[in-house]
């Protein structure tokens, strides 16, 4: 299926986050990578997806950074975030238009090295079953629970590392994400929203360099990344 067969896709992108874990002066996702706002990484491969008609980007209210990164484009509307990452993902959601752009990319704007070809196969596959799925990778480790002792070895196959994009249907994120916020159901991605209303979800496997910029020492491996993907 070529992209260009694909439905209009709404692209979100929720960058309204104050990055407390990265202990920078400013927001991590204006931190300056190769020249360029970690925001400005992340929106480019999303917006070079010919099927994505319109990005909705959601920004703290009195964000004083945005303005000088440049990224103007007329297929981006911002909206406002909210207390949390789930709360900035459904205003955004609430601004879409589910019949003009059936479906609807979300992405993190910490997340600036995903690559197109990643998100085209997270759309391709997705389309192919008929509903929606998240770009993963599956976990390397051993998975340890605990504080300062172990508490439990966690078993490790089919378990997944889930990344961004994630991709759904619009109308349906929408109305799960609102259900599972009223049943006080603690939602850390779109897919958390999709599995507790029993919707399937498709894990497909994309780059483990597609890191989201957390901590401090992630800043320096995302620019090693880059450099080696140059
Ligand atoms: N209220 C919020 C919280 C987070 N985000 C966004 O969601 C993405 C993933 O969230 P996370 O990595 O947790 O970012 P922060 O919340 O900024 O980080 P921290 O938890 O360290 O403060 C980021 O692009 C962030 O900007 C958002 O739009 N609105
Ligand atoms: C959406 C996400 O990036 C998938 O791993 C992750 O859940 C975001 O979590 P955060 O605590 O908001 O960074």
């Amino acid at each position: 299926m070529s992209l260009k067969s694909f439905p209009a896709i709404a692209a979100v992108i929720p960058a309204a986050g104050v990055g407390q874990r990265m202990q920078a002066d400013k927001p991590k996702q204006y931190l300056r990578l190769h020249g360029k706002t970690i925001l400005e990484h992340s929106v480019k491969p999303v917006l070079a997806i010919s099927a994505v008609q319109q990005l909705y980007l959601a920004l703290s209210p009195n964000d004083p950074y945005f303005a000088a990164t440049g990224l103007t484009a007329e297929n981006i509307v911002r909206v406002d975030g909210g207390a949390e990452r789930v709360h900035s993902v459904l205003n955004a959601l609430l601004a879409i238009d589910a019949e003009k752009m059936p479906w609807v990319l979300v992405h993190d704007a910490a997340r600036p090295l995903v690559r197109p070809q990643d998100i085209e196969l997270l759309i391709q596959r997705c389309l192919e079953v008929g509903h929606g799925g998240i770009l993963a990778t599956p976990v390397r480790d051993t998975m340890k629970r605990g504080q300062s002792l172990i508490n439990a070895t966690v078993e490790r196959e089919h378990l997944w590392h889930a990344l961004t994009p994630q991709f759904f249907p619009t109308a349906l994120l929408r109305a799960n994400i609102q259900a599972a916020l009223a049943a006080k159901v603690v939602i850390t991605d779109e897919a958390s929203a999709m599995e507790w209303a029993n919707e399937p979800v498709l894990l497909v496997e994309g780059h483990s360099d597609n890191l989201k910029i957390t901590r401090p020492a992630d800043l320096q491996l995302a620019a090693f990344y880059l450099e080696q993907n140059q």
